[in-house]
């Protein structure tokens, strides 16, 4: 794993910098593979990044766009992390609608979503025989319990390992969620991290020993990239 940690000084800059690097991997992967896969982050974090985003003229022919976790409601409901990049993004940008990969959260039951979700990853990636299919980037936020995706504290779903998306649970709520492990095989991981209120996540999560299931972004431990971004407010006491 290679680790990067950038402290930017505010969130404007935050946001340029996680543009410049999301592009920069999107370039190499075009050139190499023809095609870019990104999995993104809900939250209000990343908002003003896609926005950033949807103003750059891109090969958007050649950009596939899933979810890393998505909230188990319709994609018209006013939580829903699709309905929030389709409005800052997706709706202001020429994408094939075949390029853009929703969870399917109208599904009867939240694992029946979880697992038509992973059905749609493994033909996405034609990825037989492979256990974990890499993204070329998955974008995470982290909550101030230290949860990234809907990997919460202390749930069933940080327990899941055979598999590439799972149920998870906020407070009751079920959520749609990438595994760990399958984060982990991603090419390149990326946190977007602002506001002084993560700092003690942040603390705990960069700690050398603390408890993964209590701090699940311990737990994403990529074998490609992983990078942290973060606001002053949020790094202050891990800039070197
Ligand atoms: O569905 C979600 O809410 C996100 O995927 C979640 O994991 C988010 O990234 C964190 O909760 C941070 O959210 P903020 O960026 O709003 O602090």
């Amino acid at each position: 794993m290679n680790k990067t940690v950038e402290v930017l000084p505010d969130q404007p800059a935050l946001v340029a910098r996680a543009l410049e690097l999301i592009l920069s991997k999107l370039e190499t992967a075009i050139e190499q593979q023809g095609r870019f896969s990104i999995a993104l982050s809900g939250g209000s974090t990343p908002k003003p990044l896609y926005e950033a985003i949807a103003n750059q003229k891109l090969p958007w022919d050649k950009i596939h766009i899933f979810w890393g976790d998505e909230r188990y409601v319709p994609p018209d409901h006013p939580d829903s992390n699709e309905l929030m990049t389709r409005r800052a993004w997706l709706d202001r940008v020429d994408i094939p609608a075949a390029n853009i990969h929703p969870v399917p959260t109208l599904e009867a039951k939240p694992e029946l979503a979880a697992a038509k979700y992973e059905q749609q990853l493994k033909e996405f990636f034609n990825s037989s025989g492979v256990e974990f299919p890499s993204l070329d980037v998955v974008l995470l936020g982290m909550g101030d319990d230290a949860h990234t995706a809907s990997l919460f504290p202390h749930t069933e779903a940080l327990k899941v390992r055979d598999r590439l998306v799972t149920v998870g649970n906020k407070d009751g709520n079920p959520r749609i969620s990438f595994t760990y492990p399958f984060i982990n095989a991603a090419n390149s991981v990326i946190f977007l991290v602002a506001g002084a209120n993560k700092r003690p996540a942040l603390a705990q999560v960069f700690a050398p020993v603390a408890d993964d299931f209590t701090y699940p972004s311990r737990l994403i431990q990529p074998q490609g990239e992983l990078w942290w971004l973060l606001d002053a407010a949020a790094g202050l006491e891990l800039q070197h």
